[in-house]
């Protein structure tokens, strides 16, 4: 997107609905709007959080321009009161956010926007586009890379993303979700992670033979000599021309700090096991076998089962397009709305699947780990005003099905807050860290989850929990509303 003022990135019926609380001024309460998901990406045990960075560049920008007056005005829906009322208009509110890089699961507020229903709707359509689009493409790569058991992953995506932005935005989240490097040198640009690659078909075949394209290869990039070796036959040709250069490389005294070869086709677990022997043999020990060919999280996992020799990994489509899960499924619920005293009144959205009910308040989020192992035990979703002192037992019960209880015996247990202030009255005060320290503090955050729930297939999942105190406020709700 080549505009930083994505005010308009909206649907239309933000600013219909804008329109009428302006109109009656009563409703421009202080209302809290929570975003959450209700099932994994991939039917995985987690997800991870991904785009607040962006989220909060669009915040900061978020102003009507004259441009942007003139093309409302042009569409005979608004009302010269409510255009000129845009001219000033700005996010004055509250906006609460689990960091980038955590794990997170099903029915937790991601974000929690507090402010003026005129600017806490308007900002609905951009927030969820952009924490739904990264945090698919960050899990995606979470689980990519748990498939590869610690070998790197490269991101090799950018000509099968669903366009430019995709592309670019969609390399950050797979960076943070634990790929080393991407192909897509704008992302390498912007966002300061490594970019890497090795060459195409194309470039073997633009010479009059294939040792002679790996030679010239070698000879100009000695410290990243990655080559690939299916172009013309990968047993009989590609890897015995690789090794013979390796071999003139080696004799010319030229040091290769990190060299190769890329398989792109064929029987990737028998091709690499073959390869791996003859480069042994050759004196290559230390030569990197990598692979590519629309590879995702379940081929990777099924050639390390069949004993591949691949240390190194080249995925495009599969993780740029999160191929199996096309879509995250945030939303954005109203939670509460402030009425005249300053309190919060908590409001609920009924619906016939109890899954769809949404949890009403002013909440925050605990994470409960197991003391003993430093595992997530579950986490709590509970009100603003409530504390745990730790030493004290903690009743955790599934809201969904409130019979299946657990009591942490006091001492056994410790909590961490996960949501963090991002702005407060209006001015963001919270700082991003860097995409690399994000995809740290994610491979620390990946570390907390049993590894029952990062498997790829049937994971055990996390609770999400419900204070006794908001759940007894959500059966009020309920009750209340059937009754009426
Ligand atoms: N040993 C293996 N076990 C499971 N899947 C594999 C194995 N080897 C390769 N694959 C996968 O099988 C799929 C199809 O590979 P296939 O051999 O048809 O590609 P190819 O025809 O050789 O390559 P291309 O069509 O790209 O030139 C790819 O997704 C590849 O990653
Ligand atoms: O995970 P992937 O989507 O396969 O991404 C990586 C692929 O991209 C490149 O080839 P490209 O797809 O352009 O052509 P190819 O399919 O003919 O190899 C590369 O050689 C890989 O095969
Ligand atoms: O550098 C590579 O090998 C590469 C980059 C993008 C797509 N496929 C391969």
């Amino acid at each position: 997107m080549d505009r930083q003022n994505l005010t308009l990135l909206t649907d239309l019926y933000e600013l219909t609905m804008m329109q009428g609380y302006f109109k009656n001024k009563s409703q421009n309460e202080t209302v809290i709007f929570d975003v959450f998901y209700r099932s994994n990406p991939s039917d995985g045990g987690y997800a991870v959080m991904a785009g607040l960075e962006q989220v909060i560049q669009y915040i900061k920008e978020l102003h009507f321009s004259q441009e942007d007056i003139d093309y409302l005005a042009g569409l005979s829906i608004f009302q010269q009161d409510f255009l000129d009322y845009l001219e000033d208009f700005k996010f004055t509110g509250d906006i609460y956010a689990i960091p980038e890089g955590t794990v997170v699961f099903p029915r937790e507020p991601l974000v929690k926007v507090i402010a003026p229903i005129m600017q806490a709707q308007l900002v609905e359509t951009a927030i969820l586009n952009i924490i739904n689009h990264q945090s698919l493409i960050a899990t995606k790569a979470a689980r990519v890379c748990y498939a590869a058991r610690g070998d790197g992953i490269m991101e090799f995506g950018l000509r099968r993303a669903q366009g430019p932005d995709a592309g670019v935005y969609g390399a950050r989240a797979a960076m943070i979700g634990g790929c080393v490097a991407t192909s897509n040198v704008l992302c390498g640009q912007l966002f300061n992670v490594p970019v890497k690659g090795t060459h195409a078909h194309s470039w073997i075949m633009s010479f009059p033979d294939e040792y002679t394209a790996f030679k010239t290869y070698a000879e100009m990039y000695p410290s990243a000599c990655i080559l690939l070796v299916d172009t013309y036959d990968t047993l009989k040709s590609g890897v015995p021309n690789a090794i013979r250069v390796f071999k003139e490389m080696r004799k010319a005294g030229v040091p290769f700090s990190y060299y190769g070869i890329r398989l792109d086709s064929g029987d990737l677990a028998y091709l690499s096991k073959k390869a791996r022997k003859m480069l042994d043999e050759a004196g290559f020990p230390d030569a990197v076998i990598s692979a590519s060919n629309d590879l995702d999280e379940f081929l990777i996992d099924s050639l390390k089962v069949q004993g591949a020799s691949i240390t190194s990994w080249g995925v495009g489509t599969s993780l740029i397009t999160s191929k199996d899960c096309p879509a995250f499924g945030g939303v954005y619920k109203l939670s509460a709305i402030k009425d005249k005293d300053g309190t919060f009144i908590p409001k609920i959205k009924l619906s016939e699947n109890t899954e769809k009910v949404t949890n009403p308040g002013n909440k925050k989020i605990y994470r409960v780990y197991e003391k003993e192992s430093g595992k997530i035990k579950a986490d709590l979703i509970c009100l603003m005003e409530e504390h745990f002192d730790e030493e004290e037992s903690l009743l955790l019960f599934d809201p969904l099905e409130p019979w299946k209880k657990t009591r942490l015996s006091g001492g056994s247990y410790t909590l961490r807050e996960i949501m963090a202030p991002i702005f407060l009255g209006g001015e963001c005060c919270y700082e991003s860290p860097k995409v690399m320290d994000i995809r740290a503090y994610c491979q620390t955050e990946l570390d907390t989850l049993w590894d029952e729930t990062r498997r790829l297939i049937n994971p055990h999942k996390v609770y999400v929990d419900l204070s006794k105190k908001l759940y007894d406020i959500k059966i009020d709700l309920l009750d209340r509303m059937s009754q009426s």
